[in-house]
Parts: C-alpha cells; sequence; structure tokens
C-alpha cells in the first residue's frame, strides 16, 4: 500500500533510459510509484543501477540516488522482467532522424512495442512519450491487436513529454499542462482512469489536463516544437537585417516581447536552436505531411531550418573576416559545445559544429564546455579539449562564446584579456555587455550586430579591429 495516498502502489515500467526515460522514471518513482526502468544499452543500466546518471542534468542525481537507495526504482535489460513488475510501460526510447531522409526512426519504438507483446500476459496499458509522427499511435494499436499474446488486454495511449533539458525533473513534476490522447476516452475506460492515476498527484495541484485522441496528442507534441522552432529563426531572421542595416537585435526582442500576445521568451537571436528535439522534430514533421500528400501545409519549416543552419555559417565567416580573412592556422578558443547550458547534450549543437567547421578550415581549435567535453569529444576527438577557459584561452586569435554557461556570462573582460594574445570576441549569445568588454580593449560582436572589419587588406589584416556603424 502506498500509505500516502492509501491505495495500492503503482507499479510503473519505463521503456528507454535515456534523456528522457532516466527523468521520467526517477520521477514517477518520487510520486510514490514502483518503477522498473529498462534499456538495451548494458553501460547506461549499470551506471543507473548503482544510483549514478550518466548524464547532466541539475537535480535528477539526487533524485535517482534516492529512490535507486530505497528500493523503489531498478533497472533491467530484460522485458519479461519488466512485463511481469509493472502494469503501466510508459516508452521513452528514440526516434532520432534518419540518416538517408528527414523522416524519424520509428524502429526504436517498435521494437519497444513488439518486445513488450511477448511477455505482456494480462491486462495492461502501454503509454508512448516519444515524438512520433502522426498516425504512429493508431498504427501501433492495429500491432498490438495483431501481436498481443492470447489472454492479454492492451490498451495504448499517447502521453507527449514537454520537458527541456536542464529543467527535466521540474518541468515533469510541475508541467504546464498533461495532455493524452486515447482511442476510448471514456472516463471510466481503463486507459485514462489508469493514467489518470498515474498523474493524479500532479492533477491534483491544479495541472491543466488535457484528453483527446491519439493523433491530436501526437500534433501537439510535434506543433509546439516547430512553433518554438519557428519563434527563434523569426528573430533570427530579424537579426540578419540588422546585422546589414545596424539596429538593436536585443530592443527590437524586449519591445515586441511586451505585447503579451507575442511574448519575449524565445526571442534570444543567437547561433541558432539545436539539440535532439527541435531540429529533427521540424524535419520529421515537414517527412510525415508530404507523406500524406501534405508538404505545402509545412513548407515554412524548411525555411525556419535554413535560417537557423545560416546562423552557424555567419559566426563563421564572422570570425574568418575578423581573423584578416584567414583561419587555417589561427588560434581559435570556442567557449561552449553543448547545444544548450546545463545539459551536457551536443546533439546537433551549433556550437559543436561550428568549431568543427573551423578545425576543418584549418584553425587550431581548442574547446572548453563545464559538462560537453566529454560527449563532443565522443563524437569529434580532434578538436583540442581542455578543462578550463584559461587553458581553451591561452594565446588565442579570437575567442567565440557560443552556449551561454553562466560560467562564462560571468567572465571577467580584465582577465580573459590577459590570456589571449588578441582582445577579438564573438558573443554568439549576445549574453555580454558590449560596454565594459569595449572598456577593456575588446572588439567584440554577437548576432544581430551590424560589424564591419575596416581598413584590412584581405589576407593581410591583422588586429585589432575597428567596427564601423551604418551612417
Ligand atoms: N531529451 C528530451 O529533452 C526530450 C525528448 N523527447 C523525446 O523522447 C524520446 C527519447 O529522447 P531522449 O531520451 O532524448 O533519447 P536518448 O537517446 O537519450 O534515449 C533513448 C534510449 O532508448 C534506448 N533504447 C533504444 N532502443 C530500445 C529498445 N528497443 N528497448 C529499450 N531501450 C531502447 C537507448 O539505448 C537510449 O538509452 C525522443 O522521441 C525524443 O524526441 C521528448 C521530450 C523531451
Ligand atoms: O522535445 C523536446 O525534446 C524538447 O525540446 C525543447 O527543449 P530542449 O531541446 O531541451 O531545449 P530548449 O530550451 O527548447 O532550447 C532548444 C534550442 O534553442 C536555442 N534557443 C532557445 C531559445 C531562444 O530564445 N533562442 C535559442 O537559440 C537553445 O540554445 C537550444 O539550442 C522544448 O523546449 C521542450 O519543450 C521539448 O520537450
Amino acid at each position: 500500500m502506498d500509505e500516502r495516498r492509501g491505495v495500492v502502489t503503482l507499479r510503473i515500467s519505463v521503456i528507454g533510459t535515456g534523456y528522457l526515460g532516466a527523468t521520467h522514471a526517477a520521477c514517477m518513482a518520487e510520486l510514490g510509484y514502483e518503477v522498473i526502468g529498462l534499456d538495451v544499452d548494458a553501460s547506461k543500466l549499470t551506471a543507473l543501477a548503482a544510483g549514478i546518471l550518466p548524464f547532466h542534468e541539475p537535480g535528477l542525481p539526487e533524485l535517482l540516488r534516492k529512490h535507486v537507495a530505497s528500493g523503489r526504482l531498478r533497472f533491467t535489460d530484460s522485458y519479461a522482467e519488466a512485463a511481469a513488475a509493472a502494469d503501466i510501460h510508459f516508452i521513452t526510447v528514440g526516434t532520432p532522424q534518419r540518416a538517408d531522409s528527414q523522416s524519424a526512426d520509428m524502429s526504436y519504438v517498435d521494437g519497444a512495442v513488439d518486445s513488450l507483446l511477448e511477455h505482456i500476459t494480462g491486462q495492461a496499458l502501454i503509454v508512448g512519450k516519444s515524438t512520433v509522427p502522426v498516425g504512429t499511435a493508431r498504427r501501433l494499436t492495429e500491432r498490438i491487436a495483431a501481436n498481443a499474446l492470447p489472454g492479454s488486454e492492451i490498451t495504448l495511449a499517447w502521453n507527449p513529454e514537454f520537458l527541456r533539458e536542464g529543467f527535466a525533473v521540474k518541468d515533469t513534476l510541475t508541467p504546464d499542462r498533461l495532455v493524452y490522447g486515447l482511442s476510448d476516452t471514456e472516463p471510466h475506460g481503463f486507459g485514462l482512469r489508469k493514467i489518470r492515476e498515474v498523474y493524479a498527484p500532479i492533477l491534483e495541484r491544479g495541472t491543466p489536463e488535457i484528453v483527446t485522441d491519439l493523433e491530436t496528442a501526437e500534433l501537439v507534441k510535434v506543433a509546439a516544437n516547430a512553433f518554438l522552432a519557428t519563434k527563434i529563426s523569426f528573430i533570427n531572421a530579424f537579426a540578419e537585417v540588422t546585422e546589414t542595416v545596424g539596429g538593436d537585435i536585443k530592443t527590437l526582442a524586449d519591445a515586441i516581447g511586451h505585447d503579451s500576445r507575442i511574448g519575449r521568451r524565445f526571442l534570444n537571436a543567437g547561433v541558432g536552436f539545436g539539440g535532439g528535439c527541435l531540429p529533427k522534430d521540424i524535419r520529421a514533421l515537414q517527412a510525415r505531411v508530404s507523406e500524406l500528400g501534405l508538404s505545402h501545409t509545412m513548407g515554412f519549416l524548411a525555411e525556419v531550418d535554413q535560417i537557423n543552419l545560416r546562423r552557424r555559417d555567419r559566426v563563421v565567416s564572422l570570425a574568418s573576416s575578423m581573423l584578416g580573412n584567414e583561419l587555417a592556422g589561427k588560434h581559435i578558443c570556442v567557449l561552449g559545445v553543448t547545444f544548450k547550458p546545463d545539459s551536457d547534450d551536443v546533439r546537433d549543437s551549433p556550437a559543436l559544429d561550428i568549431a568543427v567547421r573551423l578545425y576543418n578550415a584549418g584553425a587550431d581549435v581548442s574547446v572548453y564546455d563545464p559538462q560537453g567535453n566529454k560527449n563532443a569529444a565522443g563524437r569529434f576527438p580532434r578538436l583540442h579539449y581542455v578543462d578550463s577557459w584559461q587553458e581553451a584561452a591561452k594565446d588565442t586569435d579570437i575567442v567565440l562564446l557560443l552556449t551561454e554557461w553562466q560560467e562564462f556570462r560571468d567572465l571577467d573582460p580584465t582577465e580573459l584579456g590577459e590570456v589571449v594574445s588578441t582582445r577579438a570576441l564573438i558573443d554568439g549569445r549576445n549574453v555580454l555587455d558590449r560596454q565594459a568588454w569595449r572598456v577593456a580593449g575588446w572588439t567584440i560582436t554577437g548576432p544581430g550586430e551590424y560589424f564591419q572589419v575596416v581598413n584590412l587588406a584581405p589576407g593581410t589584416a591583422q588586429l585589432p579591429l575597428q567596427v564601423s556603424h551604418p551612417a
């Protein structure tokens, strides 16, 4: 019995214990349930079972340790064990972009469901949380009907997840809303009853609940990410304009953001969005509508993607022009390689992409990230990864701040100036006070800023640079 709520403790499995699944499993244990996490990655399971989180997420290590120690949270690689230990199974496996197209690779979701079906013998609820193309849940419902073991009774629900890395625990335990799609939305239907039991402690706090059909639930998720991506590319498109005509992109964002219909959040111009979700989700959505003969509906997302990728080009060409149109042989300091602060995730990271492009152009690139060095080195070992900003910046010709970790926001221009060979900096996230850095002798620019290197003969120019503004 769960003494807190006086009901039988729910028994939950979480299939796929990556960023989303490990968070969800630990948070379900925090809500008081018996949780078993399952993965196919043995090293991940060994770490998790020992209470060690194999990635960086603030607040999650404490929760993991607490519930592994209490015995409420355990891990396995056995579908037989997960099926026996739980009757609510959350699917949180990856849906990455396929190597050969823009579509989502659905093999992990399909594989997880197939494996569960081999072992579920009684009544059970499978809850999809992975981000999937619309129509997936309907397809899986048919697959379940065809392949479930005789005597079993399986319901499928879709419950998209909206958590942000860096805030994963908070977003899971106090979400803005809960959305679930079911094929049968009867209040007394097994699926809705069970999922409401799971989320009861969150619903009791007044969290908005949206109960809908399977297709809407799938679409809500990709619509939310497409909207966020569009908002970022919208401001970055204006950054391209102010980069040419002058103007202040932050003031523009503040001014339009005061309109509550627009809102200021997600209007930070910079090196663009990355990560394991926004880029692949807008591409998968385009691929899906195209399959449905509706490619015209989401055509604008191709532009959103292009604007986003141009931000990376902009930083590379800016660095090149600041270095006298020559990258080969230059010493470049890159601060930040993760796709955002407070995460060690480097999937589709603009920062890592820029660092690699500079390296490929012949520059000597030193990289420091408070949490991301290991993952970045795993993907691209040839950059020079170091353990502090002092080491990364030593004797460099230019500094690129590409991920806005607090440590970099707090940098002192004089201290950094003593380490570098030239005081030139691209603030890719627009977080440093321009005036303070210029007073300390830095040439500094960033997204949305009109910046022109003047008095330079191509190929021969040396820093320091001068900034001219349009008349
Ligand atoms: N990372 C995030 O912040 C969020 C992710 N999502 C969605 O959640 C899904 C998972 O994303 P992440 O956790 O970031 O991916 P991830 O790559 O970190 O984790 C996926 C996990 O699934 C495991 N896996 C693969 N096949 C399996 C199988 N057959 N059985 C059991 N485990 C298996 C992998 O070993 C891996 O540990 C994606 O659809 C993503 O779009 C949604 C909201 C937030
Ligand atoms: O589906 C997902 O996985 C998740 O994707 C995003 O979350 P996340 O990828 O963790 O990160 P965000 O905070 O959304 O940032 C995404 C990217 O946009 C960039 N960004 C964000 C905001 C902004 O104003 N400007 C900007 O360039 C960030 O630097 C980062 O690279 C969504 O915000 C989550 O709601 C969603 O659940």
